[in-house]
């Protein structure tokens, strides 16, 4: 598959089994600086898979990941992580943590330290990262205390301090009300146009078609379609992947 200088994220006939079934078949998807890539798909359709396969986190047993020319199995944990910031789905934490210090976790790539230990330049960027996930009023809470709203503003916040060239964001939008739901996509958006490349997994179809630069639409395993929004969310594809149609309102209804 042809790489040219604005190709950041290449997969290449990627194929992934786990538990004995497969869950990626043959997928073959680029993404590029300053692109953010919407991956939606049913229940199960291999988004998450896809991202952790990226990251490295799961192995492709055929095909290849290559980021930024390299293939992702040959870099280093630390080069991986600043390489691609990471929001996954399964926010959970084992202990308490200031909001502050959740944030500056994304700076752990860069030397591990408390928001209150890090060097003037991290701590700003963890500032910047908080203002723009609407999390720095959150700063001093314990995260155990807080909704999982605020929980999921401050994870998105972490993402973005490590200010990685590539943000991958399982579900990024999950738990938040509709205003930061739109808040966050906006967001993820000024980071693709400010040049990352961001591929985020979205189950709110008029979401991904108002914000992404193209749309891959997963179905059991197989990437069905990686076009613009309007034509990756055809008739069609609406009705064979998801099952609904489109309504006069752009809204959905089950078929
Ligand atoms: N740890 C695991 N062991 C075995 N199978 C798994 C594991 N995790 C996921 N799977 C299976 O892999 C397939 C793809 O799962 P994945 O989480 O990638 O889907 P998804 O598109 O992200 O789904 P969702 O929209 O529900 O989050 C599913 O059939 C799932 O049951």
């Amino acid at each position: 598959m042809s790489q040219t200088g604005t190709t950041r994220i290449v997969l290449d006939h990627v194929r992934l089994s786990r538990g004995g079934a497969c869950v990626l078949d043959d997928v073959s998807l680029v993404a590029t600086r300053g692109q953010l890539t919407a991956l939606v798909g049913p229940n199960g359709a291999g988004k998450s898979s896809l991202i952790k396969t990226v990251l490295g986190l799961l192995k492709a047993e055929s095909g290849a990941v290559w980021v930024d020319g390299a293939p992702v199995q040959m870099l280093s944990p630390k080069a991986r992580a600043r390489a691609m910031a990471y929001l996954p789905q399964d926010r959970s934490l084992a202990w308490s943590m200031t909001g502050g210090d959740l944030a500056a976790l994304g700076r752990f790539a860069w030397g591990a330290a408390a928001y209150d230990r890090l060097p003037p330049a991290d701590r700003r960027q963890v500032d910047i990262a908080l203002e723009h996930a609407s999390a720095s009023h959150l700063k001093n809470r314990l995260v155990h205390d807080l909704s999982g709203g605020e929980q999921a503003r401050l994870h998105l916040a972490r993402a973005l301090a490590s200010n990685a060239p590539v943000l991958l964001a399982d579900e990024p939008i999950s738990a938040l009300d509709p205003r930061h739901q739109l808040e966050a996509m906006a967001v993820l958006r000024r980071q693709a146009d400010q040049g990352a490349t961001v591929i985020c997994a979205l189950h709110d179809l008029e979401l991904a078609r108002r914000h992404a630069d193209q749309i891959a639409v997963l179905d059991r395993g197989r990437l069905r379609i990686a076009a613009a929004p309007d034509q990756a969310l055809n008739d069609q594809i609406l009705a064979d992947v998801f099952g609904v149609r489109r309504t006069r309102s752009e809204g959905f209804e089950m078929l």
